[in-house]
């Protein structure tokens, strides 16, 4: 075989990279100058105050919404420059959750999963059955598959979720605050979930979330934005972060106790 060039490039490719990107909503920017990357088979957190913009760069990063400027490259490729079959392709490499996790409320756990199978696949509905089935393995869901999405506890309608993100076969999750909501025993074993799909399946994640406990425990690396500044303010392994940042904003975050009131920004 003479492609082992090809591919090699192709696992040292970050499996996104955010280069100078800015964000925001008409005249209002929220986040400038953004560059970082995420490796493959890492786990990213993007943490920060309530209302910094993370779940805005998020949507960014995913080409829901068009940055003011700057790049996003999946793979390295531009999802921002790419035409919409271009894009589409690199959203289906993507698997995404949002806060509310919406299952269809009318369909069980494994229609549920099944569904974007249903929706961008020709495969038969045996195999389908098989690969929701798999999945839901995968997040320790299998014997709630004949359950309506009403009858799930919280943190199993997020690990359903992350089940049906997986569905057509996304490398990269992006999970947009999975552990809200949740009381602090689902929450750990959300993240037991994320390490163990992260490890047995080499799934990159970019996780947004702002829950202390959630950082320290699942977080390879962290990227932490600033309201006041617009900007990235620290990078790099939140222990580290948090035991020899020279920025008294990110200690204080870090040294905050996990029960303590949400510092809310407004503007
Ligand atoms: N579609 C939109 N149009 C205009 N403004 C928006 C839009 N989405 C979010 N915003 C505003 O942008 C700011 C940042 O919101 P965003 O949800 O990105 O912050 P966040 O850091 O994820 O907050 P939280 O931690 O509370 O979820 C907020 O003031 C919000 O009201």
């Amino acid at each position: 075989m003479e492609r082992p060039a090809v591919s090699a490039q192709a696992q040292t490719t970050p499996a996104v990279s955010v280069r100078d990107l800015k964000v925001g909503y008409g005249s209002r920017v929220l986040l400038e100058g953004a560059s970082f990357d995420v490796q493959r088979g890492e786990i990213l957190v993007i943490l920060g105050a309530s209302g910094c913009g993370k779940s805005s760069l998020m949507k960014n990063m995913i080409g829901l919404y068009r940055p003011m400027a700057g790049d996003v490259l999946i793979g390295g490729e531009s999802i921002v420059r790419a035409g919409p079959t271009e894009k589409a392709r690199l959203q289906r490499g993507l698997g995404i959750t949002y806060q509310s996790g919406a299952l269809f409320g009318s369909l069980t756990v494994l229609e549920n999963i099944r569904f974007p199978l249903d929706e961008f696949t020709d495969i038969g509905l045996e195999q389908k059955n098989l690969i929701a089935r798999m999945l839901l393995h995968q997040v320790e869901m299998v014997e709630a598959q004949s359950r309506m999405p009403a009858e799930l506890s919280g943190g199993m309608l997020k690990r359903a979720g992350i089940a049906r993100a997986m569905a057509l076969g996304a490398e990269i999750l992006m999970l947009d605050e999975p552990s809200a909501g949740l009381d602090p025993i689902t929450a750990a074993n959300l993240d037991r979930t994320i390490l163990a799909l992260r490890d047995n399946l080499g799934l990159t994640f970019v996780v947004v979330t702002h829950e202390l406990q959630s950082i320290l425990k699942v977080a390879d690396r962290a990227v932490m934005l600033d309201a006041t500044s617009r900007s990235i303010i620290a990078e790099g392994v939140p222990s580290e972060l948090r035991d020899h940042s020279q920025d008294a904003r990110v200690r204080q975050f870090f040294n905050r106790r996990p029960d303590a009131p949400e510092t809310e920004v407004r503007r």
